[in-house]
């Protein structure tokens, strides 16, 4: 039998090799790489020249890895090859004259670059695929979770949205009037709000949002206090114009922090809603305790004429300390509060425009 050479088709990735070898039916096949880094490839089959046997050798022109792949089909035997090295070669073998039996694979042919940008698909599709997983495995609540906490930003957004529109329109018909029953027509819905809230210190307990858990409670508890004991429980604070101003201050920042909020639980954002969370804060918030401070100077006297929640004293110390005392102290840690809350939206702010910029690079 007549040895002859087969057509042998290559074409390269940045790590492997790929050759077509244009033999059908092959039998017998022998392939092996030498240790001069030359592969060595024999076979019977049906070729150009019809059934006979086929042999070829091809020295590459840069180390490869031993082992060596092959498939053979009806129509031809195909070969895989790793290279030692992850590099794009300039040719395929070591002799720069191209052997007169291989062409290029154009089936399979991609340029350096092209083979690059193959690459990177793949390694994104790669880290996706890893990132999808983890998040997965991570996390089976995830989807649970994020539902959770949009309806609760749901029901706090259209909760303050209520009071916001039903305050504008009435301080539009009512003018200065409208002030003196703030309390009467919003206290029901604020209430509910305020008592909603409460899930705001709980959610960071239980790990399902990244804030803190202290500037939470500070937040919650000092408009409690206000709302509940100082409006809800001295009848006298309710018909005050001061009730209006608060009620006002805290339904304005809560118009854009829910949505702001919803928008995160579906993975989205809008600039100017993300600026308008982050800003307004910086006028509304010492206004908001300010507001808070006069209606708590505003009721200690009727809490000294009442002596409501007064504390009761060894007679030697007199007959009972009144609340407003309690209160005085109060006013000492809202401005404490405001201090400790004022930094921490100070570093969110700050940390929110910063991944911002970071990620428009
Ligand atoms: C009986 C003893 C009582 C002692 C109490 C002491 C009293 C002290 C008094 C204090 C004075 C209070 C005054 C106040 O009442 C006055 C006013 O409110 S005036 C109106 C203006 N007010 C404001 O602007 C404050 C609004 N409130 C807040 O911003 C928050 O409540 C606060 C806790 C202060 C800060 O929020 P947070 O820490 O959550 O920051 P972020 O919004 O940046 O959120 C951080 C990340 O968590 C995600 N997150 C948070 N909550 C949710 C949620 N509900 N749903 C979904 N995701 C949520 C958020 O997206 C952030 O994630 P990422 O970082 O990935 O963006």
């Amino acid at each position: 039998m007549q040895i002859l050479t087969p057509h042998v088709y290559w074409a390269q990735r940045h790590g492997e090799i790929y050759l077509r070898v244009e033999l059908s039916d092959a039998k017998n096949l022998n392939i092996s790489l030498q240790e001069n880094n030359t592969l060595q490839f024999r076979a019977q089959g049906h070729g150009a020249k019809g059934d006979n046997e086929y042999e070829f050798s091809l020295s590459f022109l840069e180390p490869v890895r031993p082992e060596i792949d092959h498939k053979s089909t009806q129509r031809q035997v195909d070969i895989k090859i790793k290279k030692q090295e992850e590099r794009w070669w300039d040719r395929l073998t070591l002799q720069e004259k191209k052997p007169v039996f291989l062409a290029p694979d154009f089936d399979r042919w991609l340029d350096e670059s092209d083979a690059e940008m193959e690459l990177q698909a793949k390694e994104e599709k790669r880290l996706n695929k890893i990132s999808v997983e983890s998040r997965v495995r991570k996390d089976p609540y995830i989807g649970l979770k994020k539902g959770y906490l949009f309806v609760y930003n749901l029901v706090q957004f259209l909760g303050f949205s209520w009071i916001f529109v039903n305050m504008t329109v009435r301080l539009f018909i009512l003018g200065q009037d409208s002030f003196y029953d703030t309390f009467h027509t919003m206290a029901d819905m604020m209430y509910f709000c305020q008592m909603m809230a409460v899930l705001e210190v709980i959610n960071p307990l239980l790990g399902l949002v990244k804030t803190g858990f202290i500037p939470a409670m500070i937040q919650v508890a000092g408009r409690n206090v206000i709302l509940f004991v100082i409006f809800g429980t001295v009848e006298e604070m309710q018909n005050k114009p001061v009730v209006f101003f608060v009620f006002y201050l805290w339904s304005t920042i809560e118009l854009f922090r829910y949505p702001f909020y919803m928008l995160a639980c579906m993975g989205t954002e809008w600039k100017l809603l993300t600026w308008l969370r982050y800003s307004l804060w910086i006028p509304l918030y010492p206004l908001g305790v300010i507001a808070e401070a006069v209606a708590v100077i505003q009721s200690l006297p009727i809490f000294d004429e009442t002596r409501l929640f007064s504390i009761p004293l060894p007679s030697v110390l007199g007959h009972s300390l009144s609340f407003s005392y309690i209160l005085q102290l109060y006013l000492v840690i809202m401005f404490l509060g405001l201090f400790f809350n004022f930094q921490h939206l100070y570093k969110q702010r700050k940390r929110r425009f910063r991944s911002r910029k970071r990620k428009v690079h």
